[in-house]
């Protein structure tokens, strides 16, 4: 279990983390999300304590970091792929970490399989695709087969088949009872892969919640109808007290209802449906709708349609001033 608490950093006036505080509890995979700049490599960066808390704690299984005697043991993380020493080969790189955290040898080749890097060990990883790269990065958190395992953005630069190991993985490090965290950008991967959510905006804790109900309460879902005798339907389902409305592509669509009653109505009105199927909407559009508030750079332009408000959830911002070619970050 990691635990925050009121987890503050600030760089010069910049607050990165504002007042964070939850938990990632073990057997599940918690996603953590948030626009550019949100401020989750930094709160990653301070539960590994590569960077020291303004004000707050991180407790790594209720210690700080700096209090486990083997560190590697109990958090194994991917924050840079490309932080390996390229001179080394892969099996080098991990001889050296292993050596320093007393973690035997033999575990060296066995994390080497479990990334499937064993036929390129000798290679230097300086050589390495970025795929490599981040696969010699995730055997190195493996190496101390710790309880806890932090990755972010570990999908960058795989291929398809990579996407699809690393996801697995995660699954299995969780159902083995582990407390795996992972940040990233790829919705639709994230929508796969997590069970829970923690997301940010500017610093702030925006979520703490189930995929499901994150999707659930951060979008509208309806049911969508297609019948040869629209009108007949949309004036039946009208006087069933629903709210209906007619979407440009002359489906109907109805807002409260379940695929059950409208199918049920359908039926006693004798009307035939050629659609009738529930519509819910992806995790990126409801990442969305939430975060519209704490985007912190928006690009203005050619057509990408900014995000509708969220009601009670703040206006979209245009930038606090930033400027609007979107930069990645400061300082980086
Ligand atoms: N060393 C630093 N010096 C000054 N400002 C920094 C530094 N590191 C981060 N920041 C700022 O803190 C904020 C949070 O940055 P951070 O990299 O943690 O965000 P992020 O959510 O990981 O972003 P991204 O998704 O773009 O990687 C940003 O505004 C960033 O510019």
């Amino acid at each position: 279990m990691i635990e925050l608490e009121g987890l503050t950093k600030h760089f010069g006036s910049k607050v990165a983390v504002d007042h964070l505080s939850f938990k990632v509890r073990p057997g599940v995979v918690t996603g953590f999300l948030g626009p550019n700049g949100a401020g989750k490599s930094t709160t990653m960066r301070m539960m590994l304590d590569l960077d020291n808390p303004t004000s707050g704690t991180v407790r790594i299984d209720g210690r700080h970091y700096r209090e486990l005697e083997e560190p590697l043991k109990y958090i194994g993380a991917l924050l840079d792929a490309k932080a390996m020493h390229g001179g080394r080969s892969a099996y080098n790189n991990l001889l050296c970490l292993a050596q320093a955290n007393r973690i035997p040898r033999s575990r060296v080749a066995e994390v080497l399989d479990v990334v499937g890097l064993t036929p390129v060990a000798r290679k230097k990883s300086k050589g390495f695709s970025m795929g490599m790269g981040q696969r010699l990065g995730i055997a190195s958190a493996l190496l101390g087969d710790p309880e806890i395992l932090m990755f972010d953005e570990p999908v960058n630069g795989l291929d398809p088949e990579g996407i699809h190991w690393i996801r697995n993985l995660m699954k299995a490090l969780a159902q083995e009872g582990r407390t795996i965290f992972v940040s990233s950008h790829l919705m639709s991967e994230m929508a796969l892969t997590a069970d829970h959510l923690i997301v940010i905006g500017q610093g702030k804790l925006l979520a703490d919640t189930s995929m499901a109900d994150f999707i659930q309460q951060n979008s509208r879902s309806y049911v969508r109808l297609r019948s040869p005798q629209q009108e007949e339907l949309r004036d039946a389902v009208h006087r069933a007290g629903m709210t209906v409305v007619e979407s440009d592509n002359g489906t109907l669509e109805v807002d409260g209802a379940s695929t059950e009653q409208l199918g049920e109505l359908a039926a006693e009105h004798r009307i035939v449906l050629h659609e009738l199927s529930a519509q819910r909407a992806s995790l990126e559009e409801a990442f969305m709708q939430m975060t519209a508030g704490a985007v912190e750079y928006h690009a203005h332009s050619t057509g990408a349609a900014a995000p509708p408000p969220s009601p009670g959830l703040g206006t979209p911002s245009s930038g606090h001033g930033a400027p609007q070619w979107a930069p990645r970050k400061e300082g980086a």
